[in-house]
């Protein structure tokens, strides 16, 4: 048992079992095993992956919804933070999207072996996601090191019911981000963004940005919408 998950995990008031333990470190032995063939992730050392992807990971705990919700972890990469969070909270249906058809394909293989029966892998753009029946569906939406806070703001609130909320986790360029999402979240329907201070030891100045969805989400074309033969289609 890692003392730091357990810690991180208590914030929220969520007791870790053995098994979720397990599961988490398993996960870990995924990740960096198939690192060794492709690019999932620089970090490998095994002590600092627990801290910048598990306990990072669980940092998130706290912003969750108590009662079971649908998650979508845009940029997902190696599955971060999506898949902690799946194994921390099993009530809780998890929705990865990563563009890149391998990293893709091995969150596939990591949800199959770990498995976990709350996570669906897709290997689209999280822009075309939105265009999908899968619009407007999600409670939560996160990101970690995947874009601007502007871009997320754009790429979320689709995915997002009214009332969800999009969970950016920045680290010391959060403020700043924030200040250059104020057009996008008018544009967009979202709340003015919310900074939550997050420790984590060994990091300095990392940050959950929060920001809800406040009205309905203006609709928007699909991204092959093009004027063909003289006709818009
Ligand atoms: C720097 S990695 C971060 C991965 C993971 N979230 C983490 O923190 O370890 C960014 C990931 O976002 C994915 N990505 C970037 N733009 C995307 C898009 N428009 N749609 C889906 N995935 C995207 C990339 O393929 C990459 O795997």
């Amino acid at each position: 048992m890692n003392p730091l998950w357990t810690e991180i995990a208590a914030r929220a008031a969520l007791p870790l079992s053995e098994a979720q333990h397990a599961l988490l470190s398993r996960y870990l032995d995924l990740l960096i095993e198939a690192n060794q063939t492709m690019n999932l992730t620089r970090i490998t050392d095994r002590a600092q992956a627990e801290l910048l992807h598990i306990a990072d990971s669980l940092t998130v705990l706290p912003f969750l919804p108590k009662k079971p919700h649908t998650l979508a972890d845009l940029g997902s990469g190696g599955g971060v933070p999506g898949i902690p969070l799946a194994i921390a909270r099993p009530d809780v249906r998890v929705f990865l999207v990563e563009s890149t058809k391998k990293k893709a394909a091995f969150l596939r293989k990591a949800v199959t072996e770990l498995g976990l029966t709350n996570v669906l892998v897709s290997d689209s753009r999280v822009e075309d996601v939105g265009h999908t029946d899968r619009r407007e569906t999600f409670d939560v939406v996160t990101a970690r090191a995947v874009a601007l806070l502007p871009w997320l703001v754009e790429w979320s609130m689709p995915l997002l019911k009214k009332g969800g909320v999009l969970l950016a986790m920045k680290g010391e360029r959060g403020p700043a981000e924030v200040e250059q999402a104020t057009s996008a979240c008018k544009r967009m329907n979202a709340d003015v963004p919310v900074i939550e201070p997050i420790s984590l030891p060994q990091t300095q100045n990392h940050v959950i940005v929060k920001v809800a969805k406040r009205g309905i989400t203006p609709p928007i074309y699909p991204r092959s919408a093009t004027v063909t033969k003289g006709k818009h289609l």
